[in-house]
């Protein structure tokens, strides 16, 4: 494994070109746009933005990243926020995790109990997503500083330890800062970089719906080489999900 995340994808600074512009039309309009509106605009911005690509690049892409804008108004989503990284820093302190070289960040797992925002999240992911939050995990706050970064990695998890719930069917990852430079998560595969916008969030399948690992997953976070990059995560599970994506027959539906 590298030492330095996707080398080549944390210098790029392109595939959100357009986004800021989308994020901007959308807080006019008081943003809490419908979803089917949201849906029709990321096509949108989608569009404008991989002109460049190749078809089948795009397709890749858009079938197993897709991003998707949050939330709420950027000052509600600001608010938000803020509460957020509180609570995580403050549960950071207590809690007592292992520390590996391969993931540099401070994180804490927030319940829904511990706070309405968290709660709040957990029920825009379902809504969006479509997904069962009843089986996700805790929402996990993490920071990562100057030098903070994530090599590559899949979420999805080994098989034989996904007990009942099932492994990681998709990740939520909602950007919680900018971050001045650096930072970026990378999609080594499918040769895709996110750079960190406040206040929105990746999604992604990490399972095909035959429930087999889909290796173009893979994934980094790059380092941050200048300010502070909060995120938090939701991992989704398979169990619940049953009839909200149906499994394929193939392994690659
Ligand atoms: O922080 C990021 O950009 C990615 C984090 C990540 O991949 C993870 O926590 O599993
Ligand atoms: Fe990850």
């Amino acid at each position: 494994m590298n030492r330095v995340p996707g080398r080549q994808l944390c210098k790029t600074n392109t595939d959100i070109r357009g986004l800021q512009t989308f994020l901007d039309q959308t807080s006019r309009q008081g943003v809490d746009v419908s979803l089917q509106r949201v849906d029709r605009n990321i096509s949108r911005v989608f569009t404008n933005l991989f002109t460049s690509m190749k078809t089948e690049e795009l397709n890749r892409y858009r079938d197993t990243l897709r991003r998707a804008v949050l939330l709420l108004s950027p000052h509600a989503a600001h608010t938000f926020i803020l509460q957020l990284q509180r609570a995580g820093v403050y549960h950071a302190k207590t809690g007592r995790g292992k520390t590996v070289d391969y993931r540099i960040s401070k994180n804490a797992w927030l319940r829904e109990q511990e706070h309405p925002v968290v709660d709040k999240i957990n029920q825009r992911i379902e809504d969006i997503t479509g997904l069962d939050m009843s089986t996700a995990e805790h929402l996990q706050v993490a920071n990562y500083g100057v030098g903070g970064q994530y090599e590559p990695h899949y979420d999805f998890g080994r098989e034989e330890r996904s007990e009942q719930l099932g492994r990681r069917i998709a990740t939520w990852l909602l950007y919680m800062s900018d971050v001045q430079a650096g930072g970026a998560t990378v999609f080594t595969d499918v040769r895709a970089s996110v750079k960190p916008i406040k206040g929105t969030a990746v999604f992604w399948y990490n399972l095909y719906a035959s429930g087999e690992g889909d290796d173009r997953t893979r994934h980094a976070a790059c380092p941050v080489l200048v300010g502070s990059k909060w995120v938090s995560n939701k991992w989704i599970h398979e169990r619940g999900q049953e009839f909200r994506r149906r499994c394929g027959l193939r392994k690659t539906d």
